[in-house]
């Protein structure tokens, strides 16, 4: 649980200081500097016990390319597990992985510490994957060379939940894809530029008449940008007359 004591990203990596700028920049290093986030890296090199301290070997079965090893992985995960005596849940980045949502970004936003694997080369030996695993995570379907960058995108999603991360409580909450819909247009000053002026609703200081616009506009653009969205997101009522109104003025 998340009592609001902040959340601890334990990273297995062979490029600790990659996945470091994950928390080096902006609202998350704010956050880390307040205790609210912690990013502690384990390299499977320093737990590689060969001479050659080798992490990775050539395919069984032959092909392309390289394996990570069990052990060195095995011993980093063991090492990060032992740092902080509760369990842990590991998740391995991978294209193999579940799809990573909003949905599910909350949900491991409720958890105080999480071990992310990254993996480089071809993959991870599959016993490892058996053995220490709960779960393999996909940012989307492709393939990078590593599993840095979507851990980094996992830690960024999450810690922005993490209550007192963001300096607004409610812009995470208000996100518009919290509620399963894309953003609502946003403007600031200077009210004209371009000869294209900010909407009037915007500057008539009636807050309701405000967030109906901007519920009616996320609705407007979900229909329009990502329909299949639409679907999964149960509107009420009030929901659906707004955004026939938004689709009548659309078809003018
Ligand atoms: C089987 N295989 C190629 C592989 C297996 C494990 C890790 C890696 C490292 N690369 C990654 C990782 C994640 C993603 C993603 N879409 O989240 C894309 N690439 C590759």
């Amino acid at each position: 649980m998340n009592a609001g004591g902040g959340i601890r990203f334990d990273v297995v990596t062979l490029f600790p200081d990659f996945v470091r700028a994950a928390v080096s920049y902006g609202v998350a290093a704010r956050a880390c500097a307040r205790g609210l986030l912690q990013l502690v890296a384990w390299n499977p090199r320093d737990y590689a016990r060969d001479r050659h301290r080798s992490v990775d070997d050539r395919p069984y079965g032959g092909g392309p390319g390289m394996v990570m090893k069990v052990e060195p992985l095995r011993d980093a995960i063991q090492a990060a597990r032992t740092a902080v005596a509760d369990r842990a849940s590991v998740i391995c980045l991978s294209p193999q992985g579940r799809l990573l949502d909003q949905v599910r970004v909350q949900e491991l936003s409720q958890h105080s510490r999480l071990i992310l694997l990254c993996g480089r080369y071809e993959g991870i030996d599959e016993r490892l994957i058996e053995a220490e695993v709960d779960e393999e995570c996909s940012i989307g379907d492709y393939v990078l060379s590593g599993g840095e960058l979507p851990a980094m995108i996992v830690i960024d999603a999450v810690a922005r939940l993490v209550p007192g991360v963001l300096g607004h409580p409610g812009s995470a909450g208000q996100d518009s894809f919290g509620a399963g819909l894309l953003d609502c247009p946003h403007y600031t000053r200077p009210v004209e530029i371009g000869g294209r002026r900010t909407p009037e609703v915007l500057l008539s200081g009636d807050h309701q008449a405000v967030a109906r616009w901007r519920h009616k506009q996320a609705l407007g653009r979900t229909w329009l940008r990502r329909p299949e969205l639409l679907e999964r997101c149960m509107l009420d009522a009030q929901a659906r007359s707004l955004l026939q109104e938004f689709i009548d003025e659309y078809q003018g």
